[in-house]
């Protein structure tokens, strides 16, 4: 059984009087892939910048590696260990692609381990490697992509939490990517959080899934039972039944079985 790199116990945040997250429990274990699943405002992005110090939570607790972390400032989470790639990407387009690479290294002494972690994003996403003297804000909305994912892998990170890195792109670049993101995965031994509206593809990449709804985990499993599942056909891979017991079924309640 693997260790949990990161638990979440019943965690709680708001915006003012906007309870976006209740009563969250989840684990991500070492060396594997987790996904967070959940439509529009569900409330995943909250659960990340929770985990990574951007919002406070107003209760439950957050350990990192054996470390209680609740509410720690960012910067220290990210020298624990802990990368955020941010839903948007929030390159700096003014920087070249190689000083946006250097600025996520840049709280580390290790010099020779950045130069091999340099060359390795080179060699997962060549064209960052032909692009590193262009400007950041030049490059198309796919490899502002790689070029985030890439930045907090230059961080040396043991867990990535990975905002939606299919939002904006077409089905072609979200394969590519996510198989990249599943070689980071396996080749580096990199934890990776990953909260999608992707299901297909998020379900495909990890290891194991909680479905979010509302700001409440309504279900956790392996990824693979997961896809089993009749609601998360239903609901988030798109498999309708067909004719009108599926018109009947689509418009009942989700009582997640
Ligand atoms: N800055 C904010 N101020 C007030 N309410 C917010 C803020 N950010 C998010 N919310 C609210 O918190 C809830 C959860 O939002 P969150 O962005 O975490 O959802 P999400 O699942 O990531 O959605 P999406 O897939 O659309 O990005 C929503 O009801 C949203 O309207």
């Amino acid at each position: 059984m693997a260790d949990a790199m990161l638990s979440l116990n019943n965690v709680e945040s708001a915006y003012g009087p906007i309870k976006a997250i209740r009563g969250v429990s989840l684990s991500v274990m070492k060396g594997q892939i987790a996904t967070v699943l959940g439509s529009n405002g569900a409330g995943k992005t909250t659960i990340l910048k929770t985990i990574s110090g951007i919002i406070d939570p107003r209760k439950g607790s957050i350990v990192f590696r054996g470390e209680d972390i609740t509410a720690l400032d960012p910067t220290y989470v990210v020298k624990r260990g802990l990368s955020h790639v941010p839903e948007g990407r929030e390159v700096f387009p003014l920087l070249t692609v190689h000083d946006n690479l250097m600025m996520g290294a840049y709280t580390r002494r290790d010099r020779d381990a950045v130069a091999r972690d340099l060359e390795a994003v080179y060699a997962y996403f060549p064209i960052l490697k032909e692009r590193e003297k262009q400007d950041a804000g030049l490059l198309s909305g796919g490899q502002q992509q790689m070029l985030a994912i890439s930045r907090a892998i230059l961080a040396g990170p043991e867990l990535i939490l990975l905002d939606e890195p299919s939002l904006g792109l077409s089905p072609k670049l979200t394969r590519d990517i996510f198989e990249i993101v599943v070689r980071i995965n396996r080749e580096r031994g990199t934890t990776i959080l990953l909260v999608e509206q992707n299901a297909n593809m998020a379900l495909n990449a990890a290891d194991h899934g909680y479905v979010l709804e509302n700001g409440r985990i309504v279900m956790e499993d392996t990824c693979e039972r997961l896809r089993e599942k009749d609601d998360i056909k239903e609901f988030y891979l798109g498999m309708k039944e067909a004719g009108a017991r599926g018109e009947r079924r689509w418009k009942k309640k989700k009582n997640w079985r």
